[in-house]
């Protein structure tokens, strides 16, 4: 093995990054979110980056890994997963709630799944570095892509128009029908994205409902999906496919935990996604046999790398599953590596979820653009991104100087510190 490729050293940003007053059905986000930027610089002197979630609990396991990692080569991701496991220590993940995450928005939370995260930036990192120092794109790093763009969907938020006590943003509020088309129009304007994600359990479901009808008005033929994150009963999801059967692409985890997925989709012939109840490979074999979901949205951060989205394809491909894919706040590190891994996938059946466009802030140099809501595939070296570095900086004097309320994720809080009687909608 080249010395050159061994790991010297591993460097740990946590920062927080603006987030805009988005509506799901667990709160609000807050006005930053954490995210943690990982940087694996190799004995050759290239660094490689990666990014995932910056919560408290992601960053003990994410420590221990960094610091075992020095000596290892960037080479060896595959590795990571049995280092991760081994270097952990329980004590880091114990507060980890099995049954739900803390967000309420991403199913079963295990302390492995966890790990998992936590690895997928150290693997996007290992290659970004690996990529720099063969003058290889990461998607050649994963066989080649199979597309030169990656087509993103417009990810539609309820929304209040600004934070409490804070400055409206430019996006301005969209708390009705009118509202979200508004919003889907400045998407369009902007980007130009070709079909349309409203993010729902927001509103009770007739709104949510009267605003895709709203959405099918003003944009015919578009592709849109409705995602009320478990919100609904089996009873309300089987009348909203009813009702939105002729406009949806899919519906996307109408209700709650795979049995009342599959009871759902044994009623309807609309389509159901998810990015809740199969997070993980142990949670495919009982949603196959069940019949509860026709599609799965993949995301590096849930399945541990970039290598591990294309084996969930791969079983995808092999059980007829269509393949979407799932985004969070994120900033242009992982956008880079979203759009690296989708361009190796050969049957990605729908466009990309993205949460970049609501973000003001990043790390990187270049802000990448949308044209028609595709991106470009780089073919420049690794991810094919710089590091700014000031502005990694800034955020991190940002995250160093909170006074820990925003450095966990908590859109339940955040709604209930602007009304105390809150409580998440469920019908
Ligand atoms: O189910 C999904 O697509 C998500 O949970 C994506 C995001 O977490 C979104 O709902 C959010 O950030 O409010
Ligand atoms: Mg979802």
């Amino acid at each position: 093995m080249d010395s050159a490729l061994c790991i010297d050293d591993v460097r740990l940003t946590p920062i927080l990054i603006a987030d805009p007053p988005l509506l799901n059905t667990q709160g609000v986000h807050q006005p930053f979110t954490p995210r943690l930027v990982v940087e694996i610089v190799t004995r050759g002197g290239v660094t490689g980056l990666g990014e995932t979630y910056g919560d408290a609990r992601y960053l003990g396991p994410a420590r221990a890994l960094a610091a075992a990692l020095p000596g290892h080569p960037v080479t060896h991701v595959n590795g990571l997963f049995a280092l991760a496991e081994e270097v952990g220590d329980p004590a880091m993940t114990a507060g980890v709630d099995e049954r739900a995450d803390a967000g309420g928005l991403r199913g079963a939370q295990t302390a492995a799944k966890l790990r998992l995260s936590v690895v997928s930036a150290f693997e996007t990192a290992c290659l970004d570095a690996l990529g720099k120092t063969l003058g290889l794109p990461v998607h050649a790093l994963l066989g080649g892509k199979v597309r030169a763009e990656v087509e993103y969907s417009a990810y539609l938020f309820y929304k209040w128009g600004a934070h409490p006590g804070g400055a409206p943003d430019a996006w301005g509020e969209a708390v009705d029908p009118a509202g979200v088309v508004e919003q889907a129009r400045r998407f369009d304007r902007l980007h130009g994205f070709g079909s349309f994600k409203l993010k729902g359990g927001v509103f009770p479901p007739e709104e949510e409902t009267a605003a895709i009808r709203a959405l099918a008005g003003e944009f015919p033929g578009r592709p849109l999906r409705l995602d009320p994150n478990g919100a609904w009963s089996v009873a309300t999801s089987l009348a909203v496919a009813r009702e939105l059967g002729d406009v949806l692409e899919y519906l996307e985890d109408p209700a709650t935990g795979t049995a009342a997925m599959a009871e759902v989709a044994a009623g309807t012939e609309v389509p159901l996604a998810t990015n809740m109840c199969v997070t993980a490979f142990e949670e495919v074999p009982e949603a196959l046999a069940r019949g509860a979901v026709r599609i799965v949205l993949c995301d590096h951060h849930y399945w541990g790398g970039l290598h591990r989205t294309r084996e969930l394809a791969a079983l995808c491909r092999t059980y007829g599953i269509g393949l979407s894919m799932h985004s969070n706040t994120h900033l242009g590190i992982s956008l880079a590596a979203m759009t690296q891994v989708a361009a190796t996938l050969p049957r990605l059946d729908h466009a990309c979820d993205t949460h970049y466009p609501w973000q003001t802030e990043d790390v990187v140099t270049t802000a990448p653009r949308f044209r028609s809501g595709r991106l470009a595939v780089s073919d420049a070296p690794g991810l094919g991104i710089t590091l700014d570095r000031d502005r990694l900086a800034d955020l991190h004097r940002r995250w160093a100087e909170d006074d820990g309320r925003m450095r966990d994720r908590d859109d339940a809080a955040a709604m209930r510190a602007a009304h105390p009687e809150w409580t998440p909608g469920r019908w």
